[in-house]
């Protein structure tokens, strides 16, 4: 039987349904995924055996949890085609959308509303979850098993989740372009870009693990890689005079007004 069906077989989709057949939470068996395309249903079928379809309807008949993983701008006919639908659960992914528009448009179903990131894909992901009205403990706990398969999950109030989306959400791509940027620095420099770009990926994950092990404050770190009129403050006084750190500022900010304005 179906227990898990989920609406947009993409990226996120994959991402999250990979981990929980990896971690035995669910057999292919028991997830159905509905995608409009042929050639990446056929994919996701010999990838992972799961089941399949074209119609959105047929995933929703006996699923014990609908996933919501399709873009945001079509929610509206998404909840037209299946609002009457009465599924136990609706857990939806989507930037933006609010738990407000979930309940109004899936009226027979508890709604929660989740925050995933990219990172998910390797099980490193950060989840924020905000609890619908109607959800209960146990569907609150479903939800936070179905995230914890794909990374770290945080209980959030639903007036922080466009924030997340803006910093956790949308980080990954900033952290990214952070990591290309110093990959590029390295090319410049004289590094050849197969050296240049492992050392970056390495600089980003082991400075994020050793603060996350230590509890480290970032300041302190910094301070602890600046020797006086050594490299590290040559490099940071760059930094501060392009104004970098005002630049991810504006970037978490604009990418959580997006958020709402896709909601409204
Ligand atoms: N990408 C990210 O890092 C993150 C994304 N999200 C959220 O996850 C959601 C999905 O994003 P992502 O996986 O990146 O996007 P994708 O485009 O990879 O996935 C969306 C999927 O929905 C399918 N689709 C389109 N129309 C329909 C329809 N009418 N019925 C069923 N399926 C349909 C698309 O099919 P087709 O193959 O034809 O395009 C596609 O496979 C978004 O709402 C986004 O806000 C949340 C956190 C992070
Ligand atoms: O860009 C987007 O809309 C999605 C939502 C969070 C990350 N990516």
């Amino acid at each position: 039987m179906v227990q898990l069906g989920i609406i947009g077989g993409g990226m996120m989709a994959e991402a999250i349904f990979s981990r929980l057949l990896a971690e035995k939470i669910y057999l292919p068996s028991q997830i159905q995924v509905s995608e409009p395309r042929a050639d990446r249903r056929q994919e996701l079928v010999e990838r992972y055996g799961v089941q399949v379809t074209a119609d959105n309807r047929e995933v929703t008949s006996g699923s014990e949890i609908l996933l919501l993983a399709i873009k945001p701008q079509i929610f509206d006919a998404i909840a037209r085609e299946l609002g009457d639908i009465s599924v136990p659960l609706v857990v939806s992914i989507l930037a933006g959308i609010p738990l407000s528009k979930l309940e109004t448009g899936f009226p027979s179903s508890a709604a929660i509303r989740v925050m995933p990131n990219a990172p998910a894909t390797v099980g490193a992901g950060m989840s924020a979850i905000a609890a619908g009205s109607q959800a209960t403990p146990g569907q609150v706990e479903q939800a936070k098993t179905l995230l914890a398969a794909v990374g770290e999950v945080v209980e959030v109030p639903e007036k922080m989740m466009d924030a997340v989306t803006g910093l956790s959400g949308s980080g990954p791509a900033f952290v990214a372009l952070a990591i290309e940027a110093l990959s590029d620095g390295g090319v410049a420099a004289g590094l050849p870009r197969t050296i240049a770009t492992p050392l970056a990926i390495q600089t980003v994950l082991g400075t994020a693990q050793l603060l996350q092990e230590t509890g480290l404050h970032t300041g302190q770190l910094k301070d602890r890689a600046t020797s006086p009129g050594g490299t590290t403050i040559t490099g940071l006084r760059e930094l501060e005079q392009a104004g970098v750190r005002s630049a991810f500022m504006e970037a978490v900010v604009a990418a959580c007004r997006r958020s709402q304005e896709l909601g409204s």
